[in-house]
């Protein structure tokens, strides 16, 4: 049996801000080979180059990744302003759409940060450009300077909700996480099931009602010591099961083609 084939959302950079790149986090291709047991593949997100009919057969399954670049709120009916920062229309128009085909189909997509944004942006909910301005709500961005250790460190309790998918992925109703994120969900779609929050009421797990595939995602950051962390370990495992189950299916389908 193969290993299954992850895509890797990238990023487009511009390399000494002279050279354009796609890039995705070395984390997110540890994580996704060495813990979710599939093949990492990163993906352009240029709509010229990849086309969502192509990559839903080339991959088993899609990691979302974070990224500094804000989806574009015309995505979800609001106008552009200084505070939304940022934008990669070409992951836009790539990540949107591929989430869209994926939820259709059943195949298991992950969302991290930007990509649990982009899920949800996807599946018709709104986001606050800067979360922390919202009445009552903490300052969820990572520390401006300092270690990878220090901008990765645990920061929030999640509260999941009893009985849901992430409760029973982790046995318990409360799980540690850090936070690397601005942006938030301002209102949720009757698509997207929040399944935890921040101490602050921030959304912080989904999944899409009713979905026929694995479609968990998160706002913090599980790609961090995914091998040993006891929250991210477990949810990389469960998405790899799932991308297997997905490649199997297909070997099957063309065996009997
Ligand atoms: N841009 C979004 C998503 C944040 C995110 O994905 N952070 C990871 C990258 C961290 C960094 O390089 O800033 C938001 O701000 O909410």
């Amino acid at each position: 049996m193969r290993k299954p084939v992850i895509g890797i959302i990238g990023n487009h950079y511009l390399l000494n801000e002279e050279y354009p790149v796609h890039v995705a986090g070395t984390m997110n291709s540890a994580a996704v080979a060495h813990v979710a047991g599939g093949v990492p593949l990163i993906v352009p997100t240029d709509p010229d180059f990849v086309q969502t009919e192509d990559l839903v057969e080339i991959c088993d399954g899609f990691v979302f990744t974070g990224a500094r670049p804000n989806v574009h709120p015309e995505e979800y009916g609001h106008d552009a302003t200084e505070a939304h920062g940022a934008f990669d229309r070409g992951r836009d128009r790539v990540a949107l759409p591929l989430i869209r085909a994926c939820v259709e189909r059943g195949q298991p997509i992950l969302g991290i940060c930007r990509g649990f944004q982009e899920v949800a942006v996807a599946m018709g909910c709104s986001l606050h450009p800067e979360i922390r301005d919202l009445p009552g709500r903490d300052n969820h961005r990572m520390p401006p300077d300092g270690t990878l250790e220090e901008k990765f460190e645990m920061r929030h309790i999640v509260t999941l909700t009893e009985g849901g998918p992430f409760q029973q992925l982790w046995g318990k109703t409360q799980v540690l996480t850090n936070s690397l994120h601005g942006q938030g969900i301002l209102e949720a779609s009757d698509r997207i099931v929040v399944d935890g929050v921040a101490p602050d009421g921030t959304p912080e797990a989904i999944y899409v009602k009713d979905a026929p595939g694995f479609t968990l995602s998160v706002q913090w950051h599980p790609e961090w010591q995914a091998g040993i962390d006891p929250v991210s370990r477990p949810l990389f495992e469960a998405f790899g099961r799932a991308a297997q189950l997905w490649a199997a299916g297909c070997q099957m389908a063309r065996k009997s083609a």
